[in-house]
């Protein structure tokens, strides 16, 4: 579904390159939910955004179904951390999530289905006429949620969604992916930098080296698929991923690369 293969990033500053990203390759199947760890400022927002078609990667390819991503493709959604900025205060919550199925073309009638399914799904079918400052910080980034999902795409990305909301809310919105996710069937790509988390959501995290960034090492996570915040994290399979992943991290922020 996600194909990205040697990718190389370098931001050219006055007098300054910074290579953010070296040498990356990597995939996402169809309908598989894989998550992005890695130090801070390993390049985990910089692939997203190549991947996005936000940004164009100096060498290397990005490909998506088989077709090379050279703009924001359709039928692909993204999901940033900052949330509060990406929703627009003067329109309704139904407004900002029905505002990309405008773009999209579809009838007045399709859109209100859409819109209400998706606003149910995050917990938000009470809330469609406020605006979005109305909203609690987790609201916001459910309203960003439903506006992603209304769109039906078949590959969502999201960038540390969760970062800036309280540790209850996170639990819920990470349920709520998760079960969004089965239910839609899409293909997920999630950067986070919270180990617990990715174990948690992932069936397979990535771990990056520290920048110019390359993979490190991809890790199954064979937790039984159905999970649940306290039976899953109790569990010593969890625990063991997730010491494994702290420790590829740790690695990571020492300067360890993958073996070539
Ligand atoms: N627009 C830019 N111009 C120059 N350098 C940049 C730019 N954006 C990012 N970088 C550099 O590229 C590297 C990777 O940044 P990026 O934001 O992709 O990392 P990250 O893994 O998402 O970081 P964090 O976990 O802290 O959010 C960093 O060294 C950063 O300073």
């Amino acid at each position: 579904m996600l194909d990205v293969r040697h990718l190389r990033k370098v931001y050219q500053g006055r007098g300054r390159d910074v290579e953010a990203v070296r040498d990356l390759t990597l995939a996402v199947g169809a309908g598989e939910l894989v998550c992005v760890v890695g130090p801070s400022g390993a390049g985990k927002t910089t692939l997203l955004r190549c991947v996005a078609g936000l940004l164009e990667g100096t060498s290397g390819e990005v490909r998506l179904d088989g077709r090379p991503v050279v703009g924001p493709p359709p039928g692909m959604a993204v999901v940033f951390q900052e949330y509060g900025r990406s929703l627009f205060p003067w329109l309704t919550v139904r407004q900002n999530v029905e505002l990309p199925l405008k773009e999209k073309g579809l009838g007045k009638e399709d859109r209100r289905r859409l819109v209400d399914e998706a606003l149910a799904a995050v917990g938000l079918a009470g809330d469609a006429d406020a605006h979005p400052w109305q909203l609690s910080g987790g609201m916001q980034q459910r309203v960003a949620i439903a506006r992603a999902v209304a769109y039906e795409p078949s590959v969502m990305l999201m960038d540390e969604p969760f970062a800036a909301v309280d540790a209850q809310t996170r639990a819920d919105l990470e349920d709520l992916v998760r079960s969004l996710w089965k239910r839609l069937g899409m293909t997920v790509l999630f950067v986070t930098h919270d180990i617990d988390e990715s174990v948690y959501l992932a069936e397979r995290v990535i771990v990056l080296s520290n920048s110019p960034t390359e993979v490190l090492e991809e890790v199954a996570v064979d937790l039984p698929a159905t999970r649940d915040q306290l039976t899953t994290r109790s569990l010593p399979r969890f625990a063991e991923l997730r010491a494994h992943v702290y420790k590829l991290i740790q690695q990571a922020k020492n300067g360890q690369r993958p073996v070539a």
